[in-house]
């Protein structure tokens, strides 16, 4: 097997017409990581997940999938990796079990038993056409398929956005599972925080084209921190401090910052050693701080 990363890119960047969608991204999903990507409508997520995996074409910069160039991925590779669209299509004349007998050949691992396991769970019927499946049967059935397939690497986005709170629950606790048992590396995007703080190993915030912040979820509520800084400190302040992400105020009235408190060491000493209250954020303030 080979030990690239399942997914990488560097300086990756993609306009729609005056639109900057994506402006320089480095990114890299390491091998067994869970990792989910939030960001506000329009952020950008979406057309980060589909440049990685070569769907649409980027404009600069690299981006590979276990290590080859995205938009030229051998069958080798796609093999090794499930992708559910945020609305996946359905191939209308197909029954979902005919479906899923078609695409389980193209997947040396594939397996029958979950899928099987999940339409009973899922209720969906595998007499039923594709094309007359609700929005929320026709996410799942593309969930069954990435999940059986039994993928090296799986890569959702929003795939709670039509389930049911059981079917998210299932849907969670499958992931898990797929990262645990066989250390599959997923990526997923979302806006339910809470699913991610149940599932993801790694978390990214994309905003306007730029990933903000990005590390292990554990440890991310103790590193970010918002502190009030008045006038006088606020004067002493260079232009940005190291681990700054969001400035608000006027320094003439005080300062109200968003820091990344490992980099600490490397600030000023009034700011460091001043009797400052940093207000630890969860990741919800968090989110908000960030892309507000
Ligand atoms: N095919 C396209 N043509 C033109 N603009 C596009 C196209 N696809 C996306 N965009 C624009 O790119 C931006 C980012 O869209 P994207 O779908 O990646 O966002 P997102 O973060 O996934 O949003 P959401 O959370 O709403 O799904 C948006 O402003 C969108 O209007």
């Amino acid at each position: 097997m080979s030990h690239s990363a399942p997914l990488s890119a560097s300086r990756l960047s993609k306009r729609y017409g005056a639109k900057q969608v994506l402006d320089g991204i480095d990114f890299q999903l390491g091998e067994g990581q869970v990792l989910g990507l939030i960001g506000r409508n329009g952020a950008g997520k979406s057309t980060l997940i589909r440049c990685l995996l070569g769907l649409i074409e980027h404009d600069g910069g690299e981006c590979q999938v276990f290590g080859e160039p995205s938009h030229r991925l051998g069958d080798g590779a796609k093999a090794r990796l499930a992708y559910v669209p945020q609305q996946p299509n359905a191939l209308g004349w197909l029954r979902a079990s005919e479906m899923l007998d078609f695409v389980g050949r193209f997947y040396p691992r594939w397996d029958a038993a979950l899928a099987a396991r999940l339409m009973q769970r899922w209720e969906i019927d595998p007499a039923q056409r594709m094309d007359q499946l609700s929005p929320g049967e026709r996410q799942r059935l593309a969930l069954i398929r990435a999940l059986a397939a039994r993928p090296d690497l799986l890569v959702l986005d929003e795939p709670a956005a039509a389930l049911d709170p059981v079917a998210r629950r299932d849907l969670l606790r499958e992931i898990a599972l797929l990262a645990s048992d066989s250390g599959a590396t997923v990526l997923f995007s979302t806006h339910i925080l809470s699913d991610l703080e149940r599932v993801a190993s790694h978390v990214a915030f994309v905003d306007r084209g730029r990933l903000l912040v990005e590390g292990e979820l554990d440890g991310m509520k103790e590193r970010y921190a918002s502190v009030q800084l008045p006038p006088s400190l606020a004067a002493l302040l260079p232009d940005r401090l190291p681990g700054e992400l969001r400035r608000r105020g006027q320094p003439a009235e005080g300062l109200r910052l968003l820091l990344s408190l490992d980099q600490r060491d490397a600030w000023p000493a009034p700011l460091r050693e001043g009797a400052l209250q940093f207000d630890r954020l969860g990741l919800e303030d968090l989110f908000v701080e960030v892309v507000e």
